[in-house]
């Protein structure tokens, strides 16, 4: 009877073994897992950050362009004394957007969102530019 006590006690001393053993495997499995995740989330975050740069960069350099432009319109519209606005022009800026903006796949409110930001800062330089003219 009392070997047949610490048999029992053996066997379950050799499974709480078992159980542990395959606990430290598994968890061992995850943290390996968690690790490949947070690995390759970091690489492709500082890929697409490079893409993001680049992006920027190319943006800001267009920015500088366009506003060269518009302040060039801005100047020929102030000595011809014409108005700042041109509403027939915005609305076929706003129908041309609207269309590459479906094209590229990029949500149309932010092609809108572009336009009303740079057709109204390039305005406030109009209006800066024509009463430049007339002082
Ligand atoms: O095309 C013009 O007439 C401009 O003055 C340029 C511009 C623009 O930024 O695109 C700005 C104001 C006008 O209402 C329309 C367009």
């Amino acid at each position: 009877m009392m070997e047949n006590v610490e048999d029992a006690m053996e066997d379950i001393q050799k499974d709480i073994q078992e159980v542990s053993g395959d606990t430290a495997i598994s968890s061992a499995n995850v943290s390996c897992e968690t690790s490949g995740v947070v690995a390759e989330a970091t690489h492709g975050i500082e890929e697409q950050r490079a893409v993001i740069d680049e992006v920027d960069e190319q943006i800001i350099r267009l920015l500088a362009r366009r506003f060269t432009a518009t302040r060039q319109v801005g100047l020929l519209k102030a000595k011809a004394g014409f108005a700042a606005l041109d509403s027939v022009r915005e609305e076929h800026q706003l129908e041309r957007m609207t269309v590459l903006a479906r094209e590229c796949g990029l949500e149309e409110e932010i092609a809108h969102a572009y336009r009303d930001f740079v057709v109204t800062e390039s305005k406030k330089r109009h209006r800066k530019i024509a009463e430049e003219h007339s002082t």
